[in-house]
């Protein structure tokens, strides 16, 4: 079993509870409330900017110069490209630049934002890297499932971009990417002894993450 299938073995409820949450299967069949995804995307806005900050902390704690590139990639795909394309996301949605460089941070973004930090700062390379999996890994995943579940009314859902954008072949390979160095980092770094600790991490911030789903569905009710 690879190392990734062994952490999600491992945490199988929260996993669930992150990638089949009911704010991702309103986004499948398009009965997302509105105020749920605007809330989401205002905090997503908020979330990237301390993932890109994850991100340089990866440049940072790259034991090899090939690490270091790894993270530097993913750092400005984050700032010339994912950026760009939620404020872009954002605009379709009513929100201006200002909606988003005002808004209050929520406690859950913060949280999630904080553990992965904290999680990098005090580990190494490897336990950034699992701290950051489930959003990496798990979006690519989600959008997956969710272009698969074929509703009648695809072609009016307003989140299909998003479902598509994550679907995707070049997102796909991002995360496919991510997934293979995190492997390689394993077989480098991961021993007996360090796997609990490791299991810890990717459980909370799978936590993390569906408390974020359930930070915006709580918006939209
Ligand atoms: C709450 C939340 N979790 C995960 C992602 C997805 N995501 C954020 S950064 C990144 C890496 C891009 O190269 C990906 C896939 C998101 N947008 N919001």
């Amino acid at each position: 079993m690879s190392f990734f299938e062994r952490l999600k073995t491992s945490a199988p409820a929260e996993w669930r509870a992150y990638t089949e949450h009911p704010f991702t299967n309103g986004l499948a069949d398009g009965s997302l409330p509105e105020t749920a995804f605007r809330h989401y995307l205002v905090q997503d806005y908020l979330f990237l900017i301390e993932f890109a900050r994850a991100y340089a902390l990866a440049v940072y704690k790259s034991p090899s110069l090939a690490d270091m590139r790894e993270a530097a990639t993913g750092l400005s795909a984050i700032l010339d490209v994912e950026m760009n394309l939620h404020v872009k996301l954002c605009g379709e949605w009513g929100l201006s630049a200002s909606d988003l460089e005002q808004a209050p941070p929520a406690a859950e973004m913060l949280a999630y934002t904080r553990y992965v930090l904290d999680a990098g700062m005090r580990g190494d390379l490897l336990a950034l890297k699992v701290a950051l999996a489930p959003c990496v890994i798990g979006y690519a995943e989600i959008a997956t499932r969710l272009a698969s579940l074929r509703h009648a009314d695809a072609a009016t859902n307003a989140y299909r971009v998003w479902i598509d954008e994550y679907a995707g072949a070049p997102y796909q390979e991002v995360a496919a990417n991510a997934r293979a160095h995190m492997e390689q980092l394993a077989d480098r770094y991961a021993t007996p002894a360090r796997e609990a600790e490791l299991i810890t991490i990717f459980k909370e911030a799978t936590r993390l993450e569906a408390d974020f789903w359930e930070m915006a569905w709580r918006a939209g009710k």
